[in-house]
């Protein structure tokens, strides 16, 4: 099945699921904190395996002590999709196991 963009209230019901995150100008969105840079540069690289895995990638930013992400769909033009919810549910599973909050 085709993806296709959620609706206001689709995302709004799925980030009822997703503490952290939010939804703006379209894109789907969260910053973690970490102990340390180093710590937050493994998050990336765990991150990137899941994002070439799912063949699904967000604009991904290292910070000193923090890892933010920022997606939405292009194929679709730039939308909010299932795709995009599908990637934040697997962050929001590693996070913990990196110390992110
Ligand atoms: C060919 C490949 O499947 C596409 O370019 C993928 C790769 N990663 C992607 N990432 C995001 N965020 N949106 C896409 O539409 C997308 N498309």
């Amino acid at each position: 099945m085709p993806v296709e963009p959620l609706s206001q209230k689709e995302i709004e019901d799925r980030l009822a699921e997703l503490p952290g995150w939010s939804a703006e100008d379209d894109r789907l969105t969260r910053s973690y904190r970490l102990g340390s840079h180093f710590a937050a540069t493994a998050m990336v690289i765990h991150i990137a395996q899941v994002q070439d895995e799912l063949d699904h990638h967000s604009d991904l930013t290292l910070g000193y002590n923090t890892v933010s992400l920022s997606v939405n769909t292009h194929s679709v033009g730039g939308a909010v999709t299932e795709l995009d919810f599908e990637l934040a549910r697997k962050v929001e599973d590693l996070a913990p196991g990196h110390g992110a909050h």
